[in-house]
């Protein structure tokens, strides 16, 4: 079986429109089992909007969105939750009144409905939150919370992972940490869908990149090639990011 056929999530042809402006242009694209895939390019290009159309915050004015066999375009966050699909945010949402432990127990009961669900001891010690267990989220520092948010999201045993921009703040050694740790997801046959600034990062945990411009692919390969590619360079590298 080819890749593709493989795949976990398959995206084709996917149109998102904010009033006339098309933030998604027919953007086609897949993820396998195991696979961490980066959705890479200049602000404004697409990435959140492709996250959130796929986790079901927005439905696609065009195109489809195929998760696990069957169409999951337009099917809300909830129900996509329980499909095996979740997420994390660029700014968390955690409930802040709320303990961690709290935080994340109301994910578990939430959560999908295959699988052994992860235990909340288990999450606490791999994402550095037992510390801050029993302290509540609004506590927390960004950093903390970013893990809280990627723990809640873990803790519904999604089979798809979307993390958005969750290296943003944390320092080079949190990053090589938390590298580590989505490596580690993925090798358990999750697919991770990461959408980044930092390339150094990326370099580090993807097997693959996506290169969007305009809502649009404009490269699909490993980061090692993308820097090659002149239209990459031009589109991409070449502007506020290149460092
Ligand atoms: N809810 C919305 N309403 C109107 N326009 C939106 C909405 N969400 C996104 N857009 C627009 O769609 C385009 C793509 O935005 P998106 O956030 O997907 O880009 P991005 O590649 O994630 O950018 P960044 O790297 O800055 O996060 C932008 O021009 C943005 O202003």
């Amino acid at each position: 079986m080819s890749p593709e056929q493989n795949s976990i999530l398959k995206v084709s042809k996917l149109v998102k429109r904010f009033g006339g402006f098309h933030a998604l242009d027919g953007l086609s694209f897949h993820v396998v089992p195991g696979e961490i895939l980066g959705l890479v390019g200049p602000n404004g290009s697409g990435k959140t909007t492709a996250i959130n159309v796929i986790s079901g915050l927005y439905a696609p004015d065009g195109g489809e969105v195929v998760f696990d066999g069957a169409s999951s375009g337009g099917v809300a966050s909830h129900k996509l939750v329980h499909r095996g699909i979740n997420r994390t945010f660029q700014v968390p949402k955690p409930f802040l009144s709320l303990t961690v432990r709290e935080n994340i127990q109301v994910a578990l009961a939430y959560g999908g409905a295959t699988g052994t669900p992860p235990s909340i001891a288990e999450l606490l010690e791999d994402f550095r939150l037992k510390e801050v267990a029993d302290r509540p989220a609004a506590d927390l520092n960004s950093a903390q919370q970013k893990m809280l948010d990627l723990t809640r999201a873990l803790a519904t045993r999604p089979r798809l992972l979307l993390l958005d921009e969750l290296a943003a703040g944390l320092n080079p050694a949190e990053l090589d940490w938390i590298a580590g740790r989505i490596k580690a997801l993925a090798a358990t046959g999750m697919a991770i869908i990461v959408v980044e600034h930092l390339m150094g990062f990326i370099e580090q945990i993807t097997d693959r990149v996506i290169v969007l411009n305009a809502g649009k692919e404009i490269f699909e390969g490993t980061l090692a090639t993308a820097v090659r590619e002149p239209q990459v360079i031009e589109v991409f590298l070449g502007g506020e990011h290149a460092h």
